[in-house]
């Protein structure tokens, strides 16, 4: 069964990095300040299940953000692959939304293992601009709203989404699982982010996990941001 201790750490630390030995040095920096590591495509492509694994050694729940989006039967087949390869199942994993219903029913069969499998939905890179030139009508929030009711409908587990947007989503979907990239502490660089929101708030409007990347990896001092961090989430 995958090691889903995180709740006493809401951070996952997103170690965007395809470089092994830098990823397993920042594991192991932070294993004592984080719940969970994330793992994204960048690091699968360059190591696989290998290299999902070596991390994993560490003890800390895995969360493998591949993002699935393809049509029900390859992304029920993908799940399977890795699930046979795997030494253990990752804590969560995420599919696209929009790959619709049938889908997202596909992957959370394929992946009953022990898996939980979130929804992604608006990307926090994009904003109100983004969407239209993609040909999105509405605002992020109702989108959101939107996919997250599919999601739900589903099966999935919970959903991807900002800190704009958990608060309503987690007033409609209570026993949701909510997972919140584009988190910024304070005076931190906001990059290629839009839709950002501080760690404190995040949770105190319903996130359940917090990804947290470069604010913490980028940080002259790794260990101390995420202990900073986590001191904080703690004192609520
Ligand atoms: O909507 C999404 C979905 C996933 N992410 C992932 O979270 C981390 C964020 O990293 P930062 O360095 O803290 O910006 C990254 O791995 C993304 O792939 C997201 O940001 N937004």
């Amino acid at each position: 069964m995958p090691n889903t201790d995180f709740l006493s750490n809401p951070v996952f630390v997103a170690l965007d990095t395809p470089d092994l030995k830098k990823a397993e040095k920042l594991a192991t920096i932070l294993r004592p300040h984080v719940g969970g590591i994330k793992l994204g495509l960048e690091f699968f492509m360059a190591h696989g299940h290998y290299g999902v694994e070596k991390i994993a050694d560490q003890g800390l729940p895995i969360f493998l953000d591949l993002k699935f989006h393809d049509i029900p039967n390859t992304v029920a087949s993908a799940i399977e692959a890795l699930f046979q390869a795997i030494k253990s199942p990752p804590a969560i994993l995420t599919v696209h939304t929009e790959g619709g219903e049938a889908m997202m029913r596909a992957a959370k069969k394929a992946a009953d293992k022990g898996s939980k499998v979130v929804g992604v939905t608006i990307l926090t890179s994009l904003d109100q601009s983004d969407l239209g030139v993609i040909g999105m009508t509405g605002t992020p929030e109702s989108q959101v709203e939107k996919l997250a009711r599919l999601a739900r409908r589903s099966g999935l587990d919970g959903i991807v989404c900002s800190g704009e947007e958990v608060e309503q989503v987690h007033e409609e979907w209570r026993d949701g699982f909510f997972v919140v990239p584009g988190i910024r502490p304070a005076d931190s660089v906001v990059g290629d982010q839009k839709r950002v929101c501080t760690p404190a708030d995040a949770l105190d409007r319903g996130a359940s996990i917090l990804v947290i990347g470069r604010p913490i990896t980028r940080a002259d001092e790794p260990a101390e941001v995420a202990s900073a961090i986590a001191r904080q989430l703690r004192r609520k």
